[in-house]
């Protein structure tokens, strides 16, 4: 019998043994036996299920061998929520599972009071629905018209239970209207109890695997995060672990920036990387009071939103992006930290329930290991900040060190502010020299703000380094950091603020560039965030380099100017010695200029001889200057000058500490004379020790320095000269042979005055109109007896002699015409002649001297000095005397000594 039950609204089947015939119950014998055994094997094979799809996997198979249905379905009761959801699906025999409709069922949850399952919650035993009877009934969960849909007709539900309590039930689903036959519904209500435990031991099953599987994951995050060194490696730690236990989507981290008034994002998701906003959403400030952020502050709670249900008109672009990318719920955990927050880990999740209990229990037991890792992190970030300031720092002073022009530093700045990716503009101003104006000095060609008008007037014109921003920074030491907007609101219209608010620029910072008290100028250096010590090392640099490059172009001034003394000089030197100079008309003159001109162009070895006076520096200085080698001075060397232990470092230089006092290393004459013509006067006065030294540098050009072991080699032309007869010297064992023949490639002799009387006048004019230029006194001529004087005098100083007595008539003269003459008495007698003609060279010499002595007042160095109007250098003149033992007693006389 098959009756309405109107009250419940569900159509049920009952059958009593009364209404049975005799056949009907042998039957029915049979079937118990057939129940029987159905449910002995199939209550044995089920308690030892213990994964989820075994059980309805097993439960169709045995099934179907004996009643006819098309699918079944365990749902599961939260009694806590008053909701169901499907637990145990059959996929492969659903007729429902291509439904549009299907995806979303699998993760619906159904009110446990909704009508037909309230009733069955309630049964003892299976109760069977014909679908098209109760379809109209409203509030009816979807699934059941879903399955009507797929053809399904007719449903048996079971209530699975527990200790008394409903745990679930088990729907069993038919095509047909007559499946669920009395033997079929006895062996569901046999088998209930072990559907039920083993639905229960499933669920402990998956509980205790739940809990390994977090406590696995949980280790193995925990002990990931222990190494990561970076945010993103943080983020992608969380990622691939905890979506092992929590189904959420991806992840984020936001950070409080410096000052905490901004905060930045960021993101760990594959599928919104892809996306155009991606990037900004992760480059751009946002405000830490936006309505989301500011409203997640409490370390201790867990912050859950439904986005569906939030105005995300204004809501900050990251959340909007995560919202168009299919997330719906959101988690918030405010990770601890020292005093503020500053990380907050966001989970998303596109499924409802996600965050459920267990997943709000695990994030909370991870939260404060993840505030132990992002503190890590920010403290080695800071690490690192600090550790790329310092390089920077060292690579910006060694490059700031070897800047010697304005261009060097323009690369060096450019280079190194570009390396600091966050500096928008760079500007420098120099101090002008008047210190009254700061002007344009160096900027950033690719910066945008070139083609501001403002910029091209501030480019033009000098700013007053007393007034406005220009003025705050130059009074003080250290960077001034200017807030454009808060200037601009404050009334402040300062040129800069104008340009760059026009420009959109918020924050700038002014460093004064100085040297202790000196102003050198002014950095202005536009961006967002630096750190203020790496400014102000920055500025240190900058001012460094500043005035290492003033000093170098005063250097280079100087230089400048000293190159072109030098050429000048050279130019002097050059019209001073040449052949022209050299007065002297007679045969004996021809015959040393004729040599001269054929030794000048070479490169060799010439000897000058001659007696004292004679000119042999001149025509030393005129072969050199008719050389090849006229572009170089001529080095000098005095032989007699020197004491004979510094002639070799004279000659040859020193090494530092070659000797006591020599405290720096010194270029000798050798060296200096490279490429040009060294003239080594006296060379008859060269000690015999270095006489060999001197030999090798003519034989092979190259020597050492004292005390060194480098062997320099030199290209120099070696002009020599002495009074003394070289080849008597040689005999008597004072000059070395060999060095002698080296010397004496090419002598040229000059001769004395007396040997060219016919120069004499010439000679004596030259002279006199030399100094008459010189002094500025009007001296014209000799009187004719004097010319006979000069005529007759046999001239032992030779032309130096002459020169000397012309000059002192000069200046003792009080007419156009010299008419006196103060030359040494000549002898007046036979007797006196013969001792004058008996005489050698070297007793004149020393007559000559020792009356000059006189002369002077034994005055040897200075002015008036003796050397002087000898026209030799003192010390000379001390060797000279000491040669020909001149002592005091012989020109101050008897009352002296
Ligand atoms: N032919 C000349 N024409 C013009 N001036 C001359 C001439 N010869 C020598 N003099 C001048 O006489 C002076 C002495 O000449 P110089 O120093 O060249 O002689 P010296 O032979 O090298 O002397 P000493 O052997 O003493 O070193 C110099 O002022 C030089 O200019």
């Amino acid at each position: 019998m098959a009756k309405l039950d109107s009250n419940a609204k569900t159509y049920t089947q009952t059958i009593t043994a009364d209404e049975m015939p005799f056949e009907a119950i042998e039957k029915q014998i049979l079937s118990y036996e057939q129940e029987k055994s159905i449910l002995l094997t199939l209550s044995d094979d089920i308690t030892r299920v213990r994964e989820k799809s075994d059980l309805i996997t097993l439960f169709a198979s045995r099934m179907k061998g004996f009643f006819y249905f098309k699918h079944t379905i365990v749902m599961l009761i939260d009694q806590a929520k008053g909701t169901y959801a499907p637990f145990l699906l059959d996929p492969v025999n659903s007729p429902i599972i291509n439904h549009p409709g299907y995806p979303d069922l699998v993760k619906t949850t159904f009110s446990i009071n909704a009508p037909v399952i309230n009733e069955v919650i309630a049964a003892d035993s299976p109760i069977t629905f014909l679908l098209k009877e109760i379809l109209h009934i409203p509030g009816l969960p979807s699934f059941i018209n879903i399955n009507y849909e797929c053809g399904i007709r007719e449903m048996m539900i079971t209530p699975l239970k527990s200790k008394m309590e409903t745990i679930g039930f088990i729907l069993v689903y038919s095509d047909r209207t007559d499946s669920f036959t009395n033997e079929f519904k006895a062996i569901l209500k046999g088998i209930a109890p072990q559907l039920s435990s083993a639905v229960s031991n499933i669920i402990t099953n998956d509980e205790i695997n739940k809990n390994e599987l977090t406590s696995e994951v949980l280790l193995s995050v925990s002990n990931e995060m222990v190494s990561v060194k970076n945010r993103s490696d943080l983020l992608n730690t969380i990622n691939t672990g905890l979506k092992k236990l929590i189904d959420f989507t991806h992840n984020e981290m936001t950070v409080l920036d410096e000052g905490g008034d901004t905060y930045h994002v960021l993101l760990a998701s594959p599928e919104i990387n892809e996306t155009s906003d991606y990037s900004e959403a992760i480059s751009i400030p946002y405000s830490a009071n936006d309505g989301i952020y500011s409203s997640v502050t409490n370390t201790d709670d867990t912050y859950l939103f439904d986005l569906r249900s939030l105005d995300l008109a204004d809501a900050p672009l990251w959340l909007k992006l995560n919202y168009a990318a299919g997330a719906r719920e959101m988690l918030i955990k405010v990770l601890p930290y020292n005093d503020v927050p500053k990380h907050k880990l966001i989970l998303f999740a596109e499924k409802q329930n996600v965050f459920n209990d267990r997943a709000l229990g695990i994030i909370n037991s991870i939260a404060s290991q993840l505030g132990t890792a992002v503190n890590n992190i920010a403290a080695n970030e800071e690490i690192l900040n600090k550790e790329k300031d310092t390089s920077f720092l060292l690579e910006l002073s060694s490059s700031i060190a070897a800047v010697r022009t304005k261009t060097d530093l323009e690369l060096v700045i450019y280079h190194a502010l570009k390396k600091l990716s966050n500096i928008q503009v760079y500007v420098i101003r120099k101090m002008t020299d008047d210190g009254l104006g700061l002007s344009a000095y160096m900027f950033d060609q690719d910066m945008v703000l070139v083609d501001d008008p403002i910029y091209q007037e501030l480019l033009h014109n000098n700013t007053d380094p007393k007034k406005g921003l220009t003025g705050r920074v130059m009074a003080g030491n250290q960077p001034v950091i200017i807030d454009v907007e808060k200037e601009y609101a404050n009334g402040n219209r300062d040129i800069y603020i104008q340009l760059w608010r026009n420009n959109g620029i918020k924050k700038a910072y002014g460093v004064p560039l100085k040297v202790g008290n000196k102003a050198l100028g002014l950095l202005w250096i536009v961006t967002d965030e630096i750190n203020i010590v790496l400014v102000k090392s920055i500025g240190a640099q900058v001012s460094t380099a500043m005035s290492n490059i003033i000093a170098n172009e005063k250097i280079l001034a100087l230089r400048k100017q000293l190159e072109i003394e030098n050429s000048h000089l050279n130019e002097q030197i050059n019209t001073i010695y040449n052949f022209s100079d050299i007065v002297g008309q007679g045969p004996e003159m021809q015959k040393v200029y004729g040599l001269m001109k054929r030794v000048a162009e070479s490169n060799s070895t010439v000897l000058i001889l001659g007696e004292t006076g004679t000119g042999k520096e001149l025509i030393a200085r005129a072969i050199h200057h008719s050389s090849p080698r006229k572009s170089k001075i001529m080095i000098k060397v005095n032989c007699a000058a020197l004491p004979a232990n510094l002639i070799e470092s004279e000659l040859f230089g020193h090494e530092k500490g070659a000797f006591t006092g020599a405290t720096d290393r010194r270029i000798g004459k050798f060296e200096l004379a490279n490429n040009s013509t060294i003239f080594l006067d006296e060379i008859g006065e060269l000690p015999l020790e270095l006489q060999v030294k001197l030999l090798r540098v003519i034989q092979e050009r190259e020597f050492e320095r004292v005390g060194g072991t480098t062997t320099i080699k030199v290209d120099v032309r070696i002009v020599a000269a002495t009074n003394r007869n070289l080849e008597n010297e040689v005999d008597e064992g004072k000059f070395r042979s060999d060095l002698f023949y080296r010397l004496n490639v090419f002598p040229i002799h000059l001769p004395s005055l007396r040997e060219r009387q016919e120069d004499i006048i010439p000679l004596a004019n030259y002279f006199l109109s030399r100094y008459g230029k010189l002094t500025g006194i009007r001296v014209n001529s000799f009187a004719s007896k004097i010319i006979t004087e000069l005529q007759t005098y046999q001239w032992p100083g030779n032309v130096r002699e002459l020169e000397h007595l012309v000059e002192r008539s000069v200046l003792l003269s009080s007419d156009s015409v010299i008419r006196e003459i103060d030359l040494p008495k000549p002898p007046t007698t036979k007797a006196d002649e013969e001792i004058v003609m008996n005489r050698t060279l070297d007793d004149l010499e020393r007559d000559y001297i020792v009356e000059v002595l006189k002369r002077c007042s034994g005055k040897i160095a200075g002015t008036g000095g003796a050397a002087q109007l000898l026209n030799i250098p003192s010390t000379t003149l001390h060797s000279k005397m000491k040669k020909l033992n001149i002592t005091r007693g012989d020109y101050f006389g008897d009352d002296e000594t």
